[in-house]
């Protein structure tokens, strides 16, 4: 099966007058399968919203290749623009003074679509978002979270096969992102592919299947959240409850423990070289008679933390 996404050798450059250029993209090499959710990692800058938009045929790449369901976003814009759909955050793209109907209708005479079609899937999909009491309601008195179902069933009018998140749940309440979670997992569940670039590590473990890590345009790492902690080495970690500050201090000497961070409640967390240290930390402290030490990896906001620090790192 042909992947949802697959660039390769991606670059993109912005050329300002009298400025530096800015390497936005750099040697992208990127593969999102079909029917995943994929999440896409990196601080401010690191060229997200730049992937998105040339996977959307709104920017053209400066050089590499970009396919979606095997159409090149370039020589095959017209056929790519119908297979994704582009989901934004915030107030971007929304009419105010337009219903949350009309707003749909709007986007779905730009798709083209017949009349009729139009309305049918404006009305089921306002449903779906569970905003279908509102519809004939005016956009400017919607809240965050309902502003955002809204963009997602824009998103969805044309019946896209793959569709790009930017930032979908920033400034939403706990319920409101939850419910939005909840709708791209049944979105899924149909087949559909998510490409979801996202801040929030929790948000980031808790939907997606895959995490790509990208800083100044360049990949850190790509792979599941659970183990995303081996990309950065073998490093493994021990939890403990509260061991009182009679262990802590001989915790931190010994060999193979990398570090040891202190956390709510006295807790502590021990990071280590990898297996060897792990087992040695475990033994030591069984020898001390704790027996409620849990054997970890890092987290992916740990991971996210470490990789962006450490820039000179690439993978
Ligand atoms: N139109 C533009 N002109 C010049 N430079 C740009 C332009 N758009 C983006 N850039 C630069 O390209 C780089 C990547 O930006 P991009 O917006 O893709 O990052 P991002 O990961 O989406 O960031 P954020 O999380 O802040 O949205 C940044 O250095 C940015 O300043």
């Amino acid at each position: 099966m042909e992947p949802a996404v697959h660039t390769r050798g991606l670059r993109r450059t912005y050329t300002r007058r009298r400025r530096a250029t800015v390497v936005a993209l750099d040697d992208l090499t990127l593969t999102v399968a079909q029917n995943e959710i994929h999440g896409l990692l990196g601080p401010n800058g690191a060229g997200k919203t730049t992937l998105v938009e040339i996977l959307s045929t709104v920017l053209l790449p400066s050089a590499g290749t970009a396919r979606v369901l095997g159409r090149d976003v370039v020589a095959d814009a017209g056929a790519v623009r119908s297979l994704v759909g582009l989901v934004l955050g915030g107030d971007r793209g929304l009419y105010d003074r337009l219903t949350a109907r009309r707003n749909l209708l709007f986007w779905g005479a730009l798709y083209r679509l017949d009349g009729r079609t139009a309305r049918a899937r404006a009305d089921a999909l306002l449903e779906r978002v569970g905003l279908g009491d509102r519809a004939g309601d005016p956009v400017e008195g919607f809240s965050r979270g309902m502003r955002q179902r809204l963009h997602l069933a824009r998103g969805l009018l044309h019946e896209p096969r793959v569709l790009f998140l930017d930032e979908p749940t920033s400034g939403l309440d706990p319920v409101a992102a939850a419910a939005f979670r909840g709708l791209v997992r049944d979105l899924r569940a149909e087949g559909r592919t998510f490409l979801l670039a996202t801040h929030d590590m929790d948000e980031a473990a808790a939907l997606c299947d895959r995490v790509t890590l990208i800083d100044r345009g360049r990949m850190l790492l790509t792979g599941d959240p659970a183990s995303a902690g081996r990309f950065l080495g073998d490093g493994e970690c021990v939890d403990l409850d509260d061991p009182g500050p009679a262990l802590t201090g001989p915790l931190e000497l010994l060999p193979g423990v990398t570090g040891v961070e202190h956390r709510d409640g006295g807790a502590l967390r021990v990071h280590t070289a990898g297996r060897d240290a792990t087992r040695r930390v475990l033994a030591w402290l069984l020898d001390r008679d704790v027996l409620t030490a849990r054997r970890g990896r890092p987290t992916l906001e740990e991971v996210y933390l470490r990789a962006i620090g450490d820039r000179g790192m690439r993978v």
